[in-house]
C-alpha cells in the first residue's frame, strides 16, 4: 500500500482474508454489505453489520473483564493488531483509562515481559546480524510512505535497565501517542529495535527469550551499524523523522550529536524530558509570579535525561537575561558520588558544563570528600528538586523535609518512570511537605487525599510534547529540529496550563485535551522551523491548514478496488 488517502475514497489492492488481515484497512464487522459483496467477503464474518462505535462499546466490555493491567495491555495490542481503526477509536473514547495501559506504566511490564506474551509481529526487528541486508529490511515493512520512526536498541528501558530486545514495547506505545494525541496516521508510523544482543543476564538464560542471546556488540560496531540504519533509512525515506528512544548514557548523546543537523532526528527522553519539564517549572513560575532565573535547581541523576533538561533550564534563564555563567550557578547536578564539581574524575562530555566550580561551593558546610544530596539542598537551599534517577526511594524524608524547610512552596518533580521506580511517591511528599508543595511525577499517579482536598498530581511526561513536535515537523516538512523549536513546544505547553487561567485549577491540562494540545505545539514549532529557513516557506494560515490536514480521525474510509 503505497498511499493512504486522508479523505474520499482509498484503492486498495487486497480483498477477501487478506483485507481481513492488513491491520490498517481492516473494519471487521463494520464492512458493509456492498463492500462485503464487493471485496470477497461474503461469507468470512457473522453476518451482523456494526458501526464503529457499537464494535467500540463490545471491545471495551471485553477490556473490563480483565483484571490485571498487563493483560489489558495485552488484550489492546491484539486489538491494533487486528484492526488499527478500532484501536484508535477505542483508545480515544477512553483515553484517560487507557494511556496508562499503553504507554507508562503499564508499557514496563510489556518490556520485562515481551517474550513472554508475544502474540504477533509489529515493526521491524534489525539485529546485527542482519546490518548487511537493512535495505531489505526496510523494503519489507508493511507500511510503504512512512513518516515517523521510534527506534531503540533496549539498552535504558525507562528506569528498567537493559531489557533487549523487550524495549520494542516502547517504540510502539510511543507511536500509538503519536496517532491518538498527535492526529499522525498510523499508516505513517513505524517502530523499529535494533537488537545488538543485551547484558541483562536474566534474559540471556531465559529460554522463550526472543532477541540475540549475546553480550551487546563493541562500541566500534555499534557505531558502524548505527550508522548503516541512519543512511538505510534515509535512502529509503529521505523526508524521515526519527525519534531516538531509550537509549543508554554512553550513546544517546554522541547518537544525537552525530545526527542532529544531518537528519531530522530528536532524543525524546533528553529533549521530549526536557522540553515538557521547562514548560511545567514555566507554567508553576507562572502562577507564583516568579522567574525560573531566580531559583536554585537540584537533579538527582546527572544522566543525558538529566543534563538534557538542566541545559534546557539555562537557555530560559539566559532567555530571562542572565549571562550563561550567572546561569549555570544555579544548576546543581547530583550523581552516586554527590555533587558534581569542576575536576571531578570520569565525567562525561555532556556533564562537564554542568559541574560546579570548586569556588561557588568554597564557603559550604559538608562532612564527607563530596557534598551529598542533602547537603546540597541544605547549602544552595534550591526551589526545584527534579529527580531523573530510575531510583525508587532517593527523595527520603529528610530530603523533603530540607526542601520545605529553606522554600515556603518548593516544586518537586520525581520524574522516573515507570511507577515502581519513582524517586518518591506524590503521597509522602504531601504528608512531609503538608501539602505546600507543587509536585509533577513522570508516570501517572492518583490524586492524593489531604485535609479534605483532593490534590491532583500533574504528568509531567514527554507525551505532553513528541506527538506535537512530530505533528509540526511533518505540517511543514522540517528538515531537522533545533532548540528554538523545543523551546516553542515549552511555551506553548506553559500557555497552556489551566493554571494560568485559573489559580486553583490543575498544573497541566488533562490528557483528553492532548490533541488539542498537541495541534498548539504542532504550530509553535513549525512557525520556528518556517522563520528560521528550516521548512516550506508557508502562511500561519497556510500551516494550519497543514495541520489539521494532516491530523488522522479513527473513521473507517470507503474502498475501491485497485485495478490490476
Ligand atoms: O516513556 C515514558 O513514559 C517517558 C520516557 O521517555 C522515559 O521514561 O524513558
Ligand atoms: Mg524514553
Amino acid at each position: 500500500m503505497n498511499d493512504y488517502n486522508l479523505s474520499g475514497h482509498l484503492y486498495i489492492p487486497h480483498s477477501g482474508p487478506s483485507l481481513l488481515e492488513t491491520p490498517l484497512l481492516n473494519k471487521g464487522s463494520a464492512f458493509t454489505e456492498e463492500e462485503r459483496k464487493d471485496f470477497n467477503l461474503l461469507g468470512l464474518l457473522p453476518p451482523r453489520y456494526e458501526t464503529i462505535s457499537e464494535q467500540v462499546e463490545r471491545a471495551y466490555l471485553q477490556y473490563q473483564s480483565f483484571e490485571e493491567p498487563i493483560n489489558k495491555h495485552i488484550y489492546l495490542r491484539a486489538i491494533q493488531d487486528n484492526n488499527e481503526t478500532l484501536f484508535f477509536s477505542l483508545l480515544q473514547t477512553h483515553i484517560e483509562e487507557m494511556l496508562p495501559i499503553i504507554y507508562t506504566p503499564t508499557v514496563g511490564d510489556a518490556c520485562e515481559n515481551f517474550s513472554d506474551i508475544y502474540r504477533s509481529s509489529r515493526g521491524l526487528f534489525i539485529s546485527y546480524e542482519d546490518r548487511h541486508m537493512i535495505d531489505d529490511i526496510l523494503r519489507n515493512a508493511t507500511k510503504g510512505n512512512v513518516k515517523v520512526i521510534v527506534v531503540t536498541d533496549g539498552e535504558r528501558v525507562l528506569g528498567l535497565g537493559d531489557q533487549g530486545i523487550g524495549g520494542m514495547s516502547i517504540p510502539i506505545g510511543k507511536l500509538s501517542l503519536y496517532t491518538a494525541c498527535g492526529g499522525i496516521s498510523p499508516a505513517y508510523t513505524l517502530p523499529v529495535m535494533l537488537d545488538v544482543g543485551t547484558n541483562n543476564k536474566k534474559l540471556q538464560n531465559d529460554p522463550m527469550y526472543m532477541g540475540a542471546k549475546h553480550p551487546r556488540i563493541g562500541q566500534k560496531e555499534y557505531d558502524e551499524f548505527l550508522e548503516l540504519f541512519v543512511q538505510a533509512t534515509k535512502r529509503r525515506w529521505p523526508e524521515i523523522m526519527l525519534q531516538f528512544e531509550d537509549f543508554a548514557q554512553p550513546n544517546a548523546t554522541p547518537l544525537l550529536n552525530k545526527y542532529r543537523e544531518e537528519i531530522c532526528c530528536f532524543n525524546d527522553d533528553i529533549q521530549g524530558t526536557a522540553a515538557v519539564t521547562l514548560g511545567t517549572i514555566l507554567a508553576a513560575c507562572r502562577t507564583r509570579g516568579t522567574k525560573l532565573s531566580t531559583m536554585n535547581v537540584v537533579f538527582v541523576g546527572s544522566g543525558s535525561a538529566g543534563c538534557g533538561i538542566a541545559e534546557m533550564l539555562i537557555q530560559q534563564m539566559r532567555f530571562e537575561g542572565l549571562s550563561d555563567t550567572q546561569a549555570r550557578q544555579h544548576i546543581f547536578m547530583v550523581d552516586r558520588y554527590g555533587l558534581l564539581t569542576e575536576g571531578m574524575q570520569d565525567l562525561r562530555d555532556f556533564q562537564c558544563a554542568l559541574t560546579q566550580p570548586l569556588t561557588s561551593i568554597s564557603d559550604w558546610q559538608y562532612s564527607s570528600e563530596f557534598a551529598t544530596l542533602n547537603d546540597v539542598i541544605n547549602n544552595a537551599k534550591p526551589d526545584v528538586l527534579i529527580g531523573v534517577s530510575g531510583q525508587a526511594g532517593l527523595f527520603s524524608e529528610e530530603i523533603v523535609r530540607s526542601m520545605k524547610k529553606h522554600c515556603a512552596l518548593p516544586i518537586i518533580f520525581p520524574l522516573s518512570n515507570p511507577s515502581k521506580q519513582v524517586e518518591a511517591t506524590p503521597s509522602d511528599i504531601i504528608k512531609w511537605t503538608n501539602g505546600e508543595v507543587v509536585i509533577a511525577t513522570g508516570s501517572p499517579f492518583e490524586p492524593v487525599q489531604h485535609n479534605g482536598k483532593s490534590i491532583h498530581i500533574a504528568q509531567c511526561n514527554n507525551s505532553y510534547i513528541f506527538p506535537g513536535i512530530g505533528l509540526g515537523v511533518i505540517a511543514c516538512k522540517a528538515r531537522i529540529i533545533n532548540d528554538d523549536m523545543l523551546m516553542a513546544a515549552s511555551n506553548a505547553l506553559a500557555d497552556a496550563s489551566p493554571q494560568a487561567r485559573q489559580a486553583d485549577a490543575e498544573l497541566l491540562p488533562p490528557m483528553t485535551e492532548l490533541s488539542k494540545l498537541s495541534r498548539d505545539i504542532a504550530f509553535a514549532v513549525a512557525k520556528v522551523a518556517i522563520e528560521q529557513g528550516l521548512a516550506l516557506p508557508i502562511s500561519d494560515d497556510a500551516l494550519r491548514a497543514q495541520i489539521d490536514a494532516n491530523f488522522w480521525q479513527p473513521s473507517y474510509r470507503s474502498y475501491k478496488r485497485v485495478s490490476v
